[in-house]
């Protein structure tokens, strides 16, 4: 038998990234899958009538279907086919609480989880509490919420599970940030606006559905307290989680702190707002240009000195982090007793729809490779 050949797909979101997962599926079916419900916000192809949906056409018939999205119907899918013996992955490519809320009942009942959804890792320890807790009778597996498809959660796991001790984990964690300073400070000067420069990372797919959210350094704290969380030595002596209320807990710089409410809440509403703080991003370049640097925004984990950041900082045009980053680049350093005087180093494009979905589908053949 075909390692796979009967994992049960689930997947709930098809937007930028969830599109290319579902492509990536099709176009690699070295293991073998069924697709047993394919969902946006709105509509979804029926399980009960679609069981094993046609491949070619999904999109089309996503959006012909008239069946309103009903997520307990597609975990009650998946739970029968557990229950006759069969693997189901239920496969989360929204950035929804509610649905990242439903995890720990879906691990409890044997379904394995995969999802580039950073909310359930990142807010309330609680529900992560619950994960880990349900992780004993399914598989919840995250790697693109830290670095897109970048092995950062697989790697800090290699390193922890064999021993290792880390001292600090510390880069630049953000595509959006990346590509925006990258290209707004960039060593050899740029006069491009702040404004255009996010406008373009939003086109490329590599923002948040709204920008704000990358903007205000969420992103960044989120990806922190994923990372922290693995940590064993930020575990207080009751074995409790530090970052108790994620990653607000994080100490955090926004650089949008004066945005009216109606453009934190809606992305569109946002980008009309963004061109008002032009200059102010302007004066901070030219400040950083006089004093020789460029400014980066970037994320630190010290595990020494129990201290979790996430800031905007200037850099002399020579540091790695000024002349070594283009594009969405992530850049991760992993400082551990056995890495010490030189750290663990990945770097590579940390967002893009193909490269999250790259991680996304990395998770599902972790899930059924022999
Ligand atoms: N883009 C990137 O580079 C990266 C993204 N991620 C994460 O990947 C996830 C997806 O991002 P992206 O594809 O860019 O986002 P999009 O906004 O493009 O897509 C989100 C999808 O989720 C659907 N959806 C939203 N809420 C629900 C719900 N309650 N039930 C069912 N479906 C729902 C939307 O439906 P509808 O189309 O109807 O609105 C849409 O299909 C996010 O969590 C993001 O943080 C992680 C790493 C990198
Ligand atoms: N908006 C995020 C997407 C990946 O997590 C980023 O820019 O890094
Ligand atoms: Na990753």
């Amino acid at each position: 038998m075909e390692p796979g050949k009967y994992l049960q797909v689930a997947v709930v979101g098809v937007g930028g990234v969830g599109t290319q997962v579902v492509e990536q599926l099709i176009a690699n079916p070295i293991y073998g899958f069924q697709l047993v419900a394919l969902t946006s916000s709105k509509r979804m192809l029926q399980p009960t009538k679609d069981l094993c949906i046609n491949p070619i056409a999904w999109k089309d018939a996503l959006n012909a279907s008239e069946t309103p999205v009903d997520l307990s119907a597609v975990t009650s899918t998946l739970q029968e086919l557990v229950k006759q013996g069969k693997k189901a992955v239920f496969i989360d490519n929204t950035s929804s609480q509610d649905v990242a809320e439903m995890y720990p009942a879906l691990l409890s009942a044997g379904i394995n989880v995969i999802t580039p959804n950073k909310k359930a890792f990142s807010g309330e320890a609680g529900l992560y509490q619950a994960i880990v807790q349900a992780s004993r009778s399914g598989r919840y597996l995250h790697e693109s919420t830290v670095g897109a498809g970048l092995p950062i959660i697989s790697t800090l796991r290699d390193l922890v599970e064999t021993g290792d001790k880390v001292v600090k984990i510390e880069g630049v964690f953000s595509g959006t940030m990346s590509y925006i300073f990258n290209n707004f400070s960039a060593v050899e000067g740029s006069d491009e606006s702040f404004s255009s420069i996010v406008k373009g990372a939003r086109a490329q797919g590599y923002t948040e559905p709204n920008p704000a959210d990358d903007l205000n350094g969420a992103d960044v704290a989120r990806k922190l307290t994923i990372l922290a969380r693995i940590i064993p030595e930020l575990k207080d002596e009751q074995g409790n989680f530090p970052l108790l209320h994620g990653y607000q807990s994080v100490e955090t710089t926004s650089l949008i702190q004066d945005a009216p409410a109606s453009a934190v809440s809606n992305g569109d509403e946002f980008m009309k707002w963004l061109p008002e703080q032009d200059a102010h991003f302007s004066q901070m370049r030219e400040q950083a240009a006089k004093e020789g640097s460029v400014l980066r925004y970037v994320g630190v984990v010290d595990v020494k000195n129990k201290v979790v950041k996430a800031e905007l900082a200037k850099y002399p045009k020579t540091h790695p982090f000024a002349t070594s980053l283009g594009g969405s680049d992530n850049i991760i350093m992993f400082h551990t007793e056995r890495y010490g005087k030189r750290p663990l180093i990945v770097q590579g494009a940390g967002a893009g729809n193909d490269v999250t979905a790259m991680g996304v589908v990395s998770d599902i053949l972790k899930l059924i490779r022999p």
